[in-house]
C-alpha cells in the first residue's frame, strides 16, 4: 500500500491586504496575483512532501483581521499551525499580530502551537517601517519561527511552510508522549 498522507489544516492569520491569499496562491500555485480583491475565506489544497513524508496542506486564507474583530472560533478548533503575516510596510500590521498572538493562545487553550511569523513584502524595502529586529524579538517572546518574505518575487515562501510542518511534527510527537506519560494505570 502507498505511504498515506498526512492531512494538515494551516491558518493564514493577519491584517488586511499584507499579502495573506498572494502567499499563499504563490505558495499553491506559483503565481503572483498583482490585484487587490479582499478575502472573505478561501480554502486551498496543497499536496506537499517534507523530508520524504507526502502531506495534504489545507491552508485557510482568512479574511482580513483588526484590532477590534471577534477571533473566529473556527479558527481555533482544528488548526495544526498558523502562519501570522504582517507587512514591513505596515506598523499597524505588525502591532495586530501581538493581539492576534494572544488570541490563539486564548482560544486554542495549547501551551505549544506551531506558529511562524511573517514579514511579508521585502521587495518594498524602501518603504520598510519594521525592522528585521522587532519582527524576530516579535516571534522570540513567542517561541515562534520567523521569516521575511516577498510574495511577489517568490523570495522564502517555501521555507514558510516547510518550517511550519517542522514545527507540527514535533509538537505531535511531544503530544504523543504527554498523553502516554497521562495514562491511569
Ligand atoms: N510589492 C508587494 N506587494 C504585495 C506582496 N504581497 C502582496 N502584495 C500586494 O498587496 C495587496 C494585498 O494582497 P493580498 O494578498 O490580497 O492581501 P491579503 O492579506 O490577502 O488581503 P485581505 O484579504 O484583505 O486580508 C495586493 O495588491 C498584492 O498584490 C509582496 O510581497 N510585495
Amino acid at each position: 500500500m502507498p505511504p498515506q498522507r498526512k492531512q494538515r489544516k494551516i491558518a493564514i492569520m493577519g491584517y488586511r491586504s499584507v499579502g495573506k491569499s498572494s502567499l499563499t496562491i504563490q505558495f499553491v500555485e506559483n503565481q503572483f496575483v498583482d490585484s487587490y480583491d479582499p478575502t472573505i475565506e478561501n480554502t486551498f489544497t496543497k499536496p506537499w512532501k517534507v523530508r520524504g513524508q507526502d502531506f495534504e496542506l489545507k491552508l485557510v486564507d482568512t479574511a482580513g483581521q483588526d484590532e477590534y474583530a471577534i477571533f473566529p472560533a473556527q479558527h481555533s478548533m482544528d488548526m495544526h499551525g498558523y502562519v501570522l503575516v504582517y507587512s514591513i510596510t505596515s506598523v499597524q500590521s505588525f502591532e495586530l499580530l501581538q493581539v492576534l498572538l494572544e488570541k490563539i493562545m486564548d482560544m486554542t487553550g495549547k501551551i505549544t502551537i506551531p506558529l511562524v511569523i511573517v514579514g511579508n513584502k521585502t521587495d518594498l524595502h524602501r518603504e520598510r517601517v519594521v525592522s528585521t529586529e522587532e519582527g524576530k524579538r516579535l516571534a522570540d517572546t513567542w517561541k515562534a519561527s520567523f521569516y521575511e518574505v516577498s510574495a511577489r518575487s517568490h523570495e522564502s515562501v517555501c521555507e514558510i511552510f516547510n518550517r511550519l510542518i517542522t514545527e507540527m511534527e514535533k509538537a505531535d510527537s511531544s503530544n504523543g508522549n504527554e498523553k502516554s506519560s497521562c495514562v491511569l494505570s
